[in-house]
């Protein structure tokens, strides 16, 4: 069964078109990474599949199943992200211990063993917590419900560079010990792409990419050479003194190129070529 099928998906906030036409499948055990610029819609899919808010049209489906406010997707997903809030006055060991009654497959040993490894107090209430503390708590919750579809957004937010690496390793070890699907949504692209199987890219409304890490690094590289020699691309050309110009460009063959990483494919098929920052500075000029 497919875990997560969109066609022609769409959602508007009012006025605002924010996922215009998309078209997603999602199927088997891995890790999935969600990228696209800031206010792109991401949280918007992410929530739409997890059954929190309701598409306008197109078709979704999680489980099979309309997911919105829907019995068997909410027990079967989590949806985790920075702003979460959990019923007031709650501590973490009291969380937790409800939340045994919530997900069926929520593992205890590891939740607290992970709570107290990242230094966080059992008693400490989170909205108490610093930025960080309660970021990494969020992630150790979402991962020890063990969800069938686990969906972490924004899962490092705030942490420091020691605790993201912690984390992004807590995350792969939480896959490995209970493999089922995850969705991560991260600015981050470069660091978290050692866990991806999987990139999702969306841009203007659409999903524009959606295929393996090996497959997204061979259909883009880095083209060198004279600026007119350059078969039009996608990114933006980069000058550079010595080596002649470079962009990237879908990749047919030429042998004047050279491998991007997934950050610099990512921010290339998702750039828009206006003037930006220095066209704004040049009209005041
Ligand atoms: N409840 C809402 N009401 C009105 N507009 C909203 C609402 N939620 C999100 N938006 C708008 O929809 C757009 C997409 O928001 P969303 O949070 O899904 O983007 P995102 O890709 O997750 O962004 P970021 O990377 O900055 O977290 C934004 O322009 C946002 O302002």
């Amino acid at each position: 069964m497919k875990v997560v099928e969109a066609n022609e998906l769409k959602k508007n906030y009012g006025k605002k078109e924010v996922l215009t036409n998309v078209s997603l499948s999602i199927e088997g055990e891995k890790i999935i990474g969600l990228v696209g610029r800031n206010g792109e819609g991401k949280s918007t899919l992410l929530k739409l599949i997890s059954g929190l808010i309701a598409k306008d049209s197109g078709e979704l489906f999680t489980f099979g199943e309309e997911p919105f406010d829907h019995l068997f997707v909410s027990a079967n997903t989590i949806y985790i992200h920075p702003e979460l809030i959990f019923p007031s006055g709650f501590t973490v060991e009291q969380i937790c211990k409800t939340a045994q009654e919530f997900y069926p497959f929520w593992n205890q040993i590891i939740a607290t063993e992970l709570i107290k490894y990242f230094g966080i107090s059992l008693k400490s209430i989170p909205s108490k917590l610093s930025t960080g503390e309660r970021q990494a708590f969020f992630t150790i919750f979402g991962l020890a419900t063990r969800s069938a579809l686990t969906i972490l957004d924004e899962p490092v937010n705030g942490l420091d560079d020691a605790k993201r690496k912690d984390i992004y390793r807590v995350i792969l070890k939480d896959y490995m010990a209970e493999p089922r699907t995850m969705i991560l949504s991260s600015h981050l692209v470069d660091e978290m792409e050692h866990l991806l199987e999987e990139i999702v890219i969306l841009n203007d409304g659409e999903i524009v990419e959606h295929c393996t890490i090996e497959e997204l690094t061979n259909k883009y590289k880095w083209q060198h050479g004279a600026a007119e020699t350059l078969v039009d691309g996608i990114g933006p050309i980069e000058q550079n003194a010595l080596e002649g110009a470079k962009r990237i460009v879908g990749y047919s063959g030429q042998n004047n190129t050279q491998m991007a990483t997934v950050k610099e494919i990512y921010l290339a098929v998702t750039s828009n070529e206006d003037g930006g920052i220095d066209g704004i500075y040049n009209k005041t000029k």
